[in-house]
């Protein structure tokens, strides 16, 4: 029979994974890939690639985990470092397989690949990573809700998507495969997503969640859970859902449930407004096409991004940001806001740089956000803006965030 190939892109996990249930249906033996693009290692105008070490290296430690799964089920995640089109391409001409399943992407880039892919062997896709995926709510994308109080509103009363339920037998594809494959480094794999997330909602921590998330720091002010839901590894239905569940078991929990539950529907939203709106949300002038007059002014964008502007606030975000990959999401708020209405530098230098150096990047969350908090996007108040020095009486009044990160060297 001919074997069939799938394609793992932002779903690293064998549980609650609807494409790859679906390819097991068709009964195919499976070819399991994943494909690092070279193009991530490209340096771009402004001096840097589209993933540094934080994001490789948690995605290494995602896809050893993912590997280990499939061997222990008699099967294998092949691994090439290429570019998607032509690696599909030719294996698919090498093992004759017969079509390519996968999740749908979101974005435009994503969208124009997988037309191309398409044109060569067929690509059957499916809706999944979402709580409320576009095949189960009652609009389309093209007019899903502008806002997201209004698209919040749309769904929250609606089931979450069915979670689908752990592979287990797997018809693998046992011919041999010559397309040159990508030895991934050893990782350390300790913890699995689905425990972090459980040892989080178990943790006293979470039960503050509802106000610690608004802080620059702490042990466990937020989930942390970004970088996993970004590649896959932990689904946010499966989140959401153990969200309930939780609230059934402990009503004292419903803050920060509610909290949390509103920023996967954060994560959603993002997700169909790229569906509606295509490339534009990667315009200067943005969805609302404005021109807001920001320049690119180099010597400003480096002074920001290391950590050399005149405010301590947002020096000790970009430090904590390049030194560690990661930034709370009042510091990314403030940080995009203070590169776009204060310094009037282009956002999207911005948006790259975050590209670059977040471990968590996610194409719609990052650009969505940028887009929103440089009055190009969906806010409704597009001049918002911050007082900083407040922001620092109000998050760090003894100045301790401060004193850790905004002196910090840029090396
Ligand atoms: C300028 C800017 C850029 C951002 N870039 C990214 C990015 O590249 N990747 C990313 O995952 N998030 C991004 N965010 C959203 C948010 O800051 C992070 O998701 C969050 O800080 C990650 O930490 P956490 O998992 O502990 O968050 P939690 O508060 O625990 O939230 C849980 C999850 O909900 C989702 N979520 C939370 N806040 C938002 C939001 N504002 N928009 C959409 N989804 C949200 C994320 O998937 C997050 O992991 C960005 C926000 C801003 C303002």
């Amino acid at each position: 029979m001919q074997p069939i190939i799938y394609w793992f892109r932002n779903d690293l996990r064998l549980y609650d994974n609807k494409a790859l249930n679906q390819a097991l249906e068709s009964k195919h033996p499976i070819i399991f890939i994943y494909i690092i693009n070279k193009e991530w290692f490209k340096k771009g105008t402004l001096g840097f690639n589209r993933i540094s070490t934080f994001r490789l290296n948690h995605l290494y430690s995602s896809l050893n985990r993912l590997q280990k799964e499939l061997q222990s089920r008699g099967s294998d995640l092949y691994i090439f470092k290429n570019n998607p089109l032509s690696t599909i391409s030719k294996l698919a001409q090498q093992t004759r397989a017969k079509a390519v399943y996968a999740h749908h992407e979101y974005a435009w880039y994503e969208l124009e690949e997988e037309k191309a892919i398409n044109k060569v062997v067929p690509l059957h896709l499916t809706w999944g990573n979402m709580v409320y995926p576009p095949d189960q709510v009652p609009f389309t994308p093209d007019v899903s809700p502008y806002y997201y109080t209004k698209f919040m509103k749309k769904v929250i009363d609606l089931p979450p998507a069915t979670i689908v339920s752990e592979i287990k037998s797997i018809n693998s594809f046992k011919g041999e495969i010559t397309l040159e494959t990508f030895k991934l480094p050893e990782t350390n794999n300790t913890v699995s997503p689905l425990e972090l997330m459980s040892n989080y909602l178990n943790s006293n921590a979470f039960e503050e969640y509802y106000y610690s998330r608004e802080l620059f720091e702490g042990d466990h002010y937020s989930s942390f859970l970004s970088p996993y839901l970004a590649d896959g590894s932990l689904s946010a239905n499966v989140l959401y859902q153990e969200l309930n569940n939780k609230l059934k078991e402990n009503p004292r929990l419903e803050a920060s449930v509610d909290k949390l539950k509103l920023q996967l529907i954060w994560r959603d939203y993002y997700r169909f407004l790229f569906l509606r709106y295509g490339r534009k949300l990667f315009y200067r002038h943005g969805i609302r096409n404005k021109n807001r007059d920001r320049y690119d002014d180099m010597e400003a964008f480096l002074q920001w991004k290391n950590g050399k502007t005149d405010h301590p606030l947002v020096n000790a975000f970009m430090n904590e940001l390049r030194t560690t990959g990661f930034l709370s999401n009042r510091g990314r708020m403030l940080v995009s806001y203070y590169l776009a209405k204060v310094l009037q530098v282009n956002w999207l230098w911005g948006a790259q740089w975050f590209e670059h150096i977040l471990i968590d990047y996610e194409v719609c969350n990052n650009y969505g956000n940028w887009a929103y908090q440089s009055g190009v996007g969906t806010d409704s108040r597009f001049n918002r803006s911050f007082n900083l020095d407040k922001q620092i009486e109000k998050f760090d009044p003894r100045r301790v965030y401060l004193a850790r990160w905004a002196n910090k060297s840029n090396s």
